[in-house]
């Protein structure tokens, strides 16, 4: 429980920040897919740390290595096993706070809960983990790229700074060319000189991302309570960090009448389309195969280089202070791994099947 995703499509992770590795074991990938090593491993270099000067300064290259499920550089339909190693953990940064819980992060709750915690890095609370979930998801991406599906993740806003124009008016490919991962280069440069001022105030800022993903089939999604929307906001709020989720109009479609709201439904092409999109691709719980788009909240890093008050193991009150190496903001990182977690869903209830017509079956 806990550890695993999915049901056709499944991950497992397992590892510490400071331990020895981590890791996935992804089970229900189908045979047959030719997998390209060289792509899981850039999606690796998207997410990890030290890659720039606004992301924590830990070194890592995060290698993979798959141990399993693959033969011939295709998928064997066994599962499939891969590992990353930890190479650069400098654990003494956590010694002063070992027995002392960082405020907002999971130090107590973690303590509480096992009576034991691997204080080291935060140990397996470490967003360090959501490294395995980029190496199955990027497995997920390939499978799912060889049906045409695309995604393209991006940071919308950080701190008050927001992208306002609508996703269909900016180029997504350009977000990959800036340090920030905005699609508007302008912003980028904003976004950046926001993060490292207040880097410099050895503070922490949050901000959002917005996710699209292209040429969904209709039909993916289960109508009650397996609603395709709410295994994506499960998967998103699943990552480290994430306090909000909202697909299509989300909270500002409260401000719409219905008459505005609605998706106007037309042929084109000899397919029913929507003028709109509001829905954002998704109507009862079930792919309409519009863009699907949504986007996540991520809150400021907990572990600031300022002091604060909090207590310890034994309930005294104490100070603590972050040290050594930390993101002053998550959202340039966690770009591929909403990516990552948005395609994993995806993989998975296409697996669970389109539609439910019996000729399809
Ligand atoms: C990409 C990424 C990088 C993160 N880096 C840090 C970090 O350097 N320091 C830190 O204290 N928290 C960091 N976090 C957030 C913590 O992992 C997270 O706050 C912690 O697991 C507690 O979970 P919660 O915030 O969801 O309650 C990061 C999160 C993400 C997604
Ligand atoms: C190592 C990664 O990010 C880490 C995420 C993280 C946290 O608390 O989430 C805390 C820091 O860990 P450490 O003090 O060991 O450097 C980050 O560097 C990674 O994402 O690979």
């Amino acid at each position: 429980m806990g550890n695993s995703f999915g049901r056709l499509f499944r991950v497992t992770t397992f590892g510490e920040s400071h331990g020895k590795a981590l890791g996935a074991i992804v089970e229900g990938c189908p045979a047959g897919l030719e997998l390209d090593e060289a792509k899981i491993q850039k999606e690796m270099q998207r997410r990890k740390p030290g890659q720039s000067k606004i992301t924590t300064q830990r070194k890592e290259e995060d290698e993979i290595e798959i141990l399993s499920g693959v033969f011939e550089g295709k998928t064997t339909g066994t599962p499939i096993g891969i590992v990353i190693k930890n190479a650069d953990q400098k654990s003494k940064d956590y010694s002063h706070i070992a027995d002392k819980f960082r405020p907002s992060h999971a130090d107590y709750t973690y303590f509480e809960k096992y009576g034991i915690r691997d204080y080291r890095g935060g140990g397996r609370s470490s967003a360090r983990e959501t490294a395995a979930r980029v190496a199955a998801g990027a497995i997920a991406k390939q499978f799912l790229a060889s049906k045409g599906i695309k995604f393209n993740a991006f940071v919308s806003q950080v701190g008050d700074l927001t992208l306002e124009k609508p996703y269909q008016e900016l180029n997504l490919d350009l977000a990959e060319e800036n340090i920030v991962r905005c699609p508007d280069p302008e912003m980028a440069e904003r976004m950046i000189s926001l993060i490292d001022s207040v880097r410099l105030d050895r503070d922490t800022i949050g901000g959002v991302i917005t996710c699209v993903i292209q040429n969904t089939p209709v039909g993916l999604g289960e109508p009650v309570f397996d609603r395709l929307h709410s295994e994506l906001g499960k998967a998103m709020l699943s990552i480290n960090a994430v306090k909000g989720f909202e697909y299509g109009s989300g909270f500002e479609g409260v401000k719409m009448r219905g008459s505005q709201h609605n998706d106007t439904f037309a042929q084109k092409d000899g397919k029913v389309h929507t003028l709109s999109n509001h829905s954002g691709g998704i109507q009862g719980g079930i792919s309409n195969g519009e863009d699907i788009y949504f986007r996540v909240a991520f809150k400021p890093v907990a572990t600031i280089m300022q002091d604060q008050e909090s207590v310890n193991e034994a309930g005294e009150s104490v100070t603590v202070s972050g040290k050594g190496r930390h993101d002053p903001c998550v959202v340039p990182r966690a770009v591929p791994i909403v990516e990552a977690m948005a395609a994993l869903v995806i993989a998975d209830y296409l697996l669970l099947s389109k539609t439910n017509k019996l000729e399809d079956i």
